[in-house]
């Protein structure tokens, strides 16, 4: 089993370097890796932010294990050098389209989460987003209008397949789980959400046992932090999940708990955290690893078939923040390197 490893920008190698420790903790016979460089890393070695070879990799891979990217030095550079287009990149070339992002509230960490302990407890939902439309891929771009002003567009589109996908995916997901779905738009204003909502209302029909409602997005930002329990699976846009899934991190903690997977058709998936390069905190061991860890986690249960190793990481993160393993962002002072020092002793025991 191949897995592409791209560690990216600012604290994706960091947070990568611990995954990695894991992962080889575990001694899985026959995993072995490859490495790519994307991202701004990747611009400054090649000029690309998602080079050929970096995509070779990701294609005969397995799964892919990815850090994060962005570098404020490539700012100025036009959209399609910048290191966030190999991320986007990834996720289109490969049609990585269902982005399912966990937030569950491990309970020793009730005293991060910014909700009170009582509404944080309980907090056990899945962010079902679409990855490979909306916004982000459709036609934009800058122009100057009839009397003169600069104007920027993104267009928000999706078409009827694309839904479908998106709602099969997230009608499973929540059909092994608690039954429950909640299907978040604007669909109050945008023709886009109204197709959304309708397909969504056609895919139900062959999901009789799971119970389908429907959110509009600004109630659905609302909603979790006013009582995120009433969730199971949320299933909602590339923009709108985007959003939502920042947002839940802070709900059970910390944005540095947050693993994902980004799955195609058949299983194939790319994962990360879901943060970001963190450029304020990168070269300093201030990362928290374990979204990362998490993350390498989900690639055993969803694309490499280890569901017991996948459960072994978990119960070690589990035990490591009951043991009182704390990064900075989450109230302590361990480091990125001894977070993971945590996490392998929990391991090991
Ligand atoms: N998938 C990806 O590669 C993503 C890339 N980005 C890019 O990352 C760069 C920075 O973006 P921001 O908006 O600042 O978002 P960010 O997620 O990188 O950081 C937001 C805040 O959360 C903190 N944070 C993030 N991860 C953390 C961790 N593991 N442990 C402790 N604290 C953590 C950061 O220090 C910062 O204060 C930008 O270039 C952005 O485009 C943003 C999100 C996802
Ligand atoms: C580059 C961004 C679109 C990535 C991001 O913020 C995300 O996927 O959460
Ligand atoms: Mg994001």
């Amino acid at each position: 089993m191949l897995v592409a490893l791209f560690p990216g920008d600012g604290i994706g190698p960091e947070v990568i370097a611990q995954a990695r420790r894991v992962l080889d903790a575990l001694k899985i016979d026959g995993l072995t890796y490859e490495e790519g460089l994307v991202g701004g890393v990747a611009y400054k070695a090649t000029g690309h932010p998602l080079p050929p070879e970096t995509l070779d990799i990701a294609r005969r891979a397995d799964a892919i294990l990815f850090g994060a990217v962005g570098d404020f030095d490539c700012d100025s550079l036009e959209r399609r050098l910048r290191p966030e287009q190999a991320i986007l990149g990834l996720r289109k070339e490969l049609t990585l389209f269902s982005n399912l992002r966990p937030a569950k509230m491990f309970p020793e960490l009730s005293e991060a989460s910014t909700l009170r302990p009582e509404i944080a407890a309980a907090i056990d939902l899945m962010i079902v987003r679409e990855l490979n439309g909306d916004v982000y891929f459709g036609e934009k771009g800058l122009r100057t209008t009839a009397t003169g002003l600069r104007e920027g567009y993104d267009i928000m589109s999706y078409n009827e397949d694309e839904v479908r996908r998106i709602a099969h995916s997230a009608f499973r997901t929540a059909r092994a789980r608690r039954g429950k779905l909640c299907s978040v738009d604007k669909a109050n204003v945008l023709d886009t959400s109204q197709l959304w909502r309708d397909v969504v209302i056609e895919t139900a029909k062959e999901y009789p046992d799971v119970a389908l409602t429907h959110m509009y997005v600004d109630n659905a930002a609302m909603q979790l932090v006013r009582n995120p329990a009433q969730f199971d699976v949320i299933v909602t846009g590339n923009l709108f999940g985007d959003i939502l899934s920042d947002q839940a991190s802070m709900c059970v903690g910390s944005i540095g708990m947050l693993a994902s997977a980004s799955l195609d058709a058949n299983g194939k998936g790319l994962y990360e955290p879901i943060h970001g390069s963190a450029p304020d905190i990168a070269g300093q061991g201030k990362a928290n690893p374990l979204a990362t860890v998490l993350s390498a986690a989900m690639m055993l249960r969803y694309s490499l078939g280890m569901a017991a190793q996948a459960d072994r990481i978990e119960a070690a993160v589990a035990k490591a923040l009951a043991g009182g393993a704390r990064s900075p962002d989450l109230g302590g002072s361990l480091t990125t390197a001894q977070m993971g020092d945590a996490v392998l002793a929990a391991l090991g025991d």
